[in-house]
């Protein structure tokens, strides 16, 4: 593939994203997405698959997929990673007890995640130098991540800042975009100030040549 076809191809996918939400069971993920989807969030069971939503945002599609985080499902959100744009974390504030088992999850998903990425770069371009370049580039810091500390209206829950202390944030690989943004489910707060980040630090870390 030579470099003006392979620059042809991503101008032509400018416009999709691929976003993953995942986090533990009954932190919210499903009631997040159908909120923002403008869709009715009373009637809510455990995800045991997934859903996908596909949703226009300003100029953007974006594929959501939202991932099931019960313990027995876990080990497959590795096979959803490939070809992610972005990755949503969303952590239950008001959950306290799980919030060790939430940080060991995170750390996890962030390890394989970065792997996956650079493996799949390479295989996929293996044999071209220029397509090796981009992929690598456009890779290299991983998805950009969001991290949601939802149930914000429930008393007690830890504000965004020290739902960060708690997952040591700062602690991470300094080539990952990541920004938390406290929010609710329930009254939609935050939820769009999230999503604005993500998108718009997607675009601006893989369309680069626009
Ligand atoms: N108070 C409050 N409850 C919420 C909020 N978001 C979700 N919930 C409730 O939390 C429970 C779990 O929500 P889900 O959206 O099913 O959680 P999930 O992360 O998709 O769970 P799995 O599909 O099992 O991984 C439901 O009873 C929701 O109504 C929120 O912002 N505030
Ligand atoms: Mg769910």
């Amino acid at each position: 593939m030579g470099l003006l076809s392979i620059i042809r191809k991503i101008k032509r996918k400018e416009k999709e994203m691929r976003i993953l939400t995942v986090g533990l069971d009954n932190s919210g993920k499903t009631t997040i997405v159908l909120k923002i989807n403008g869709e009715d969030t009373s009637v809510i069971s455990p995800t045991l698959g997934f859903n996908i939503k596909t949703i226009t945002y300003n100029k953007y599609t974006l594929n959501i997929w939202d991932i099931g985080g019960q313990r027995t499902i876990r080990s497959y959100w590795r096979n959803y990673f490939e070809q992610t744009d972005g990755l949503v974390w969303v952590v239950d504030s008001s959950d306290l007890r799980r919030l060790d088992d939430c940080k060991m999850e995170l750390d996890n998903l962030l390890k394989e995640e970065f792997l996956n990425e650079l493996i799949v770069g390479i295989f996929a371009t293996s044999g071209h130098y220029c397509s090796f370049c981009f992929g690598f580039l456009q890779r290299l810091s991983g998805a950009s991540l969001l991290i949601l500390a939802n149930k914000q209206d429930i008393q007690g829950a830890l504000t965004a800042a020290e739902i960060a202390k708690v997952l040591n944030l700062e602690a991470m690989d300094k080539t990952r975009h990541w920004k938390i943004v406290g929010c609710s489910a329930y009254t939609g707060e935050g939820l769009l100030e999230g999503l604005d980040w993500l998108v718009q630090d997607i675009a601006s870390r893989i369309y680069v040549l626009d």
